[in-house]
């Protein structure tokens, strides 16, 4: 059985990299919108009236139909159940729907409109109801755009299990951040040209409906090769995800160490993505113009870092020593932000860069290792159950720092752009990143304490333990 499968896949480098090629731009669209707002927070405050909390809550909503409705979850069991076709074509088109919902709210004229939620007749708390609708669209494509990510790893996994899969889990990683980069990118100088923030999101749009046409040719080549798999001799069906493997999973105390090392680094890197065009402004005195661009160039460095390490982690392991450097450097790059004398753009500039590797190193040596950790049958649901988690720290961090700039930061008003702006102090912030690196060091070291107790193999090479390991939990 493993020899015909290698057989077959070794038959078809060309499917398989056309494929990760398919699934990986899907990703890249989906990734793309994820950001897209984040160059706008100066604009949405200038021409819509928001504040830092009200953006603060819109990007938070990103996370509440994952969390609180366990969206994510229910994500990985469809993903497990149905299959990655089914569950693709679902998260883009859920994508498409918030996305819609969220460009409507952008450009909508509410009149100001205010939506108040009470219980019993006492007032809970009042929004601005155009940040309310553009919230929930976002919410909406927070589900499609995290279940993609699942169906995108878990499509590699079937596609190139056994052969250069961290390379392929890289390339699909870099993907998501060409997306990223383009949204941090183009999205402002995009939004000044038209005068219109919503614009950036009708692009985007567009742009994620040939995501759709892409996977839909995934789809075409993922079911022949299913066709033709089915009628090899031998061929099993995989097993079904079951309830009880999240119990299992749970047990893992070194799945733990992984999903809160997970929660506490992409904390501290993804929110500051949402600030980092307003303290280039505000902080380093970046012409709005081009604010966007130095934080465009930390997921323009993961393009080619994370396949890089990727490769080494699969050549020479050091899985959890990578991951121990990447939050070292956290540390390092939010201390020096925080420091108020360091202001010169160039600062800024390798500031980011450094961020970028960090990056680079983590991801790349967190997504195989999971594989290390818990078995083949178990990685859809253990991935769902990690991005769950993580998706904690993506919602209630920008939140968090939202609240914090509005009631600790404000330094008086600036002039962007002729127009007056409130004028932030971005010390605070950039300690509370700093923190999260901190903590992150502690669980990569217990990580790395686990895995020589236990054995997982995270500090060996991959290509080495994809043949011992990988293969006989994937192939029976
Ligand atoms: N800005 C998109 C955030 C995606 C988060 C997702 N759960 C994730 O962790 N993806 C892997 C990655 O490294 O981006």
């Amino acid at each position: 059985m493993k020899e015909i499968i290698r057989k077959k896949m070794a038959a078809s480098p060309v499917l398989r990299w056309t494929v990760l090629g398919l699934v990986s731009f899907t990703m890249l669209t989906g990734y793309v919108i994820a950001d897209v707002m984040a160059p706008l927070k100066t604009l949405l405050e200038q021409q819509l009236g928001w504040d830092s909390s009200d953006y603060g809550l819109f990007t938070s909503g990103y996370g509440w139909l994952n969390i609180f409705l366990l969206m994510l979850i229910f994500g990985g069991m469809i993903l497990d159940k149905k299959g990655v076709r089914y569950a693709g074509v679902l998260s883009v088109g859920l994508m498409i729907g918030g996305t819609l919902l969220k460009y409507w709210a952008i450009t909508a004229d509410l009149g100001g409109a205010v939506s108040s939620f009470s219980i019993g007749g006492h007032s809970l708390f009042s929004v601005k109801s155009q940040v309310l609708y553009a919230t929930l669209g976002f919410a909406v494509f927070g589900v499609g755009v995290e279940m993609i990510g699942i169906t995108a790893n878990k499509a590699v996994v079937k596609w190139f299990r056994g052969r250069s899969l961290a390379l392929a889990l890289g390339i699909n990683v870099a993907a998501g951040r060409i997306g990223t980069a383009i949204a941090m990118f183009g999205s402002l100088p995009l939004a000044r040209m038209t005068g219109n923030p919503g614009a950036p999101l009708a692009v985007c749009l567009l742009l994620l409906c040939i995501g759709l046409l892409s996977f839909l040719v995934f789809c075409v080549l993922d079911r022949r090769e299913d066709r033709e798999t089915e009628t090899l001799p031998g061929t099993e069906k995989e097993e079904e995800f079951k309830l009880s493997d999240i119990v299992k999973i749970a047990k893992i105390k070194a799945f733990w160490y992984i999903t809160i090392l997970c929660v506490l680094f992409y904390s501290a890197v993804f929110p500051f993505l949402k600030y980092a065009t307003e303290l280039m402004i505000q902080k380093f005195h970046v012409s709005p113009g081009f604010a966007g661009a130095i934080p465009a160039l930390l997921p323009f460095g993961n393009i080619l870092l994370t396949p890089l390490f990727g490769s080494i982690y699969d050549r020479r392991g050091h899985g959890a020593t990578i991951m121990l450097i990447g939050s070292a450097l956290l540390v390092c790059v939010y201390t020096l932000f925080a420091i108020p004398a360091l202001t010169a753009n160039w600062m800024a500039v390798v500031l980011v860069l450094v961020l970028g590797a960090a990056l680079s190193l983590v991801p790349s040596a967190m997504w195989p290792s999971v594989t290390k950790i818990v078995p083949y049958r178990m990685l859809g649901t253990s991935y769902s159950m990690i991005f769950w988690i993580q998706n904690w720290g993506l919602a209630f961090v920008p939140l968090l720092i939202g609240v914090v700039l509005k009631n600790h930061c404000i330094a008086g008003t600036v002039v962007i752009d002729g127009v007056v702006s409130t004028r932030y102090d971005y010390t605070l912030p950039m300690l509370i990143f700093a923190g999260f690196g901190a903590l992150s060091i502690v669980f990569a070291l217990l990580l790395r304490r686990e895995d020589a107790r236990k054995g997982y193999g995270l500090e060996k090479p991959n290509d080495e333990l994809q043949t011992n390991s990988t293969t006989k939990t994937q192939i029976p």
